[in-house]
């Protein structure tokens, strides 16, 4: 028998005006998978994200986590069941330090209100927690750095440790290394590694040499469906697939 899937979808469908931009889906992520979404451009991949996330309603089909039929709630309801979405949910303020933000995110995750100008001592509880969040994602040396002033690249990792810091067990992760130069790509695919240690991650990649380095499991879509499924030596060698990339407007 199957191991359950952390997050699965059935016949899922999305139609804009009659355009199936998704059309009958059926995914399966084993936990402590990396497991990308990938596929030329208009494929699919962003609305399957969305309609996983919550950010859409499916036209058809159901999403199930862990087994729970979760198609009809919101996005904060399955944040709370532990299926969090980098940065989006865990917003980022500018104009506070970064470990100021880490402990925001900690603070959030407990549900407490967001004062966070009456609720200097409480947020100091939360310190040694940020601090070795920050440590995680290598940026214990930019704690005080006003995260505006950030360069792009440690941008991305605060993200990722405000998304830590809700503890998720399957985390999301919309485009990753988008915008980033080779350095960046480089040393956030290893903090994607290590961050998946101890959990599932599910991304929209385009950065295939990345996919390849470090995802177990691809789902190939194009046009709205799935093309083909499997690890990366497997789904690159498909004929299906370097024709939907050859054949498709691709121009990552
Ligand atoms: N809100 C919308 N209304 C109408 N059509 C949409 C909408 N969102 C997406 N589409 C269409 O659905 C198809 C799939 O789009 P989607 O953004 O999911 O693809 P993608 O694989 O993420 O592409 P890309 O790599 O370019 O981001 C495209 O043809 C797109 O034009």
């Amino acid at each position: 028998m199957m191991a359950e899937a952390i997050i699965e979808t059935r016949r899922l469908t999305k139609s804009f005006r009659g355009f199936k931009a998704v059309n009958d889906i059926s995914i399966r992520v084993e936990p402590g998978t990396i497991h990308a979404l990938i596929g030329a451009n208009g494929a699919g991949k962003t609305t399957c994200f969305n309609l996983l996330t919550k950010f859409l309603e499916p036209s058809a089909g159901s999403i199930l986590y862990k087994g729970r039929d979760i198609t009809r709630l919101k996005p904060d309801q399955v944040a709370r069941l532990g299926m969090v979405r980098s940065f989006q949910i865990s917003a980022v303020f500018s104009q506070l330090p970064a470990l100021e933000n880490v402990k925001l995110a900690l603070q959030r995750r407990r549900g407490e209100s967001y004062d966070f100008w009456g609720s200097q001592r409480r947020l100091e509880a939360y310190h040694e927690r940020a601090m070795s969040l920050l440590e995680e994602v290598g940026l214990d040396d930019w704690a005080d750095t006003l995260s505006a002033e950030l360069p792009y690249g440690r941008k991305r990792a605060l993200e990722l440790a405000t998304t830590l810091a809700l503890d998720p067990e399957l985390m999301l992760l919309d485009e990753p290394l988008a915008g980033m130069g080779t350095e960046d790509v480089g040393r956030t695919a290893e903090l994607i590694r290590r961050v998946a240690a101890d959990r599932t991650v599910l991304m929209v990649e385009h950065n295939l040499g990345v996919v390849a380095e470090l995802c177990d499991r691809i789902t190939v879509l194009a046009r709205g469906e799935v093309l083909v499924e499997g690890d990366y030596a497997t789904v690159s060698r498909d004929p299906r697939v370097i024709e939907s990339y050859i054949g498709g407007a691709h121009h990552d």
